[in-house]
């Protein structure tokens, strides 16, 4: 995977890393790792999935690759900066958490929530109404623009989350367990939408979910945790 193809982005003479980590370990205290230390990189556009049972970690690795929680050791890079750093965040990084993980009591309309995808400095012109009219229509969502985000349900506030990300124009998108309150339409949608990014914007998307054996073509690499019975650390283990 660290080898660069023929599909690598090539920027000033090397080929671009969107995300690369050293004997990392991930966890919550030094006393609790839930993996293995391991190491590796990602230059290439594709769906990289985060597979594995419950409870063993996967939710933990993406946060941790995306800067939200700081590795128990090891390193991360992301957009080759250290994380985490504001820079990376304004750098093309997008991340659609878990519905149930946004604060609710977040009171904001859905457009300006998915405005927000564009940072604050952003001055919206009506091109960008109509992508976002667009985008709304395409996600079934046509109308609910001035309704409260913390109104809608858990699959509508996922695909809000979808769009929002979407506006962002991401190099790396990170997802955590979109497909969980999709129904089966916008399981494909969503997967059809990831793969468009991956091809057509070179866009590299990891993405936590119990449901992707049934989207297996979709995926550029599985990262699997496995661990025997006896044990509480996990190993990260490519498939
Ligand atoms: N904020 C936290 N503080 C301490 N421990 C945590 C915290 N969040 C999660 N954990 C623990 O870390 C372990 C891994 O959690 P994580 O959410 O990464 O698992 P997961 O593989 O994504 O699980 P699932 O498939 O059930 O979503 C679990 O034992 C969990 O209880």
């Amino acid at each position: 995977m660290s080898a660069p193809s023929k599909n690598s982005i090539e920027i000033v003479g090397k080929y671009m890393s969107y995300l690369s980590w050293n004997q990392l370990v991930v966890g919550y205290s030094h006393k609790k790792c839930l993996i293995n230390p391991f190491s590796g990189e990602v230059t290439q556009p594709g769906i990289y999935a985060i597979m594995g049972q419950n409870g063993c970690g996967k939710s933990t690795l993406l946060k941790t690759w995306l800067g939200l929680l700081r590795p128990v050791s090891g390193s991360v890079y992301l957009n080759d900066a250290p994380i985490p750093t504001e820079h990376n965040i304004s750098q093309g990084i997008a991340y659609v958490p878990q519905f149930h993980a946004v604060n609710r009591y977040f009171h904001i309309s859905v457009q300006d929530f998915i405005k927000q995808g564009r940072g604050p400095q952003y001055k919206f012109a009506e091109n960008d109404y109509h992508e976002i009219t667009n985008l709304l229509s395409e996600w079934q969502l046509s109308g609910y623009e001035n309704r409260s985000f913390h109104e809608m349900s858990g699959g509508q506030k996922t695909r809000v989350m979808i769009v929002r990300a979407i506006i962002s124009k991401p190099k790396i998108l990170f997802l955590d367990e979109p497909l969980a309150s999709l129904d089966i339409c916008c399981q494909q949608q969503l997967m059809d939408t990831l793969e468009e990014l991956t091809q057509a914007h070179k866009v590299c998307v990891f993405i936590v979910d119990h449901h992707l054996e049934n989207f297996k073509n979709y995926l550029t690499t599985r990262f699997y945790f496995t661990r025997k019975h006896d044990q509480e650390i996990s190993s990260v283990i490519l498939k």
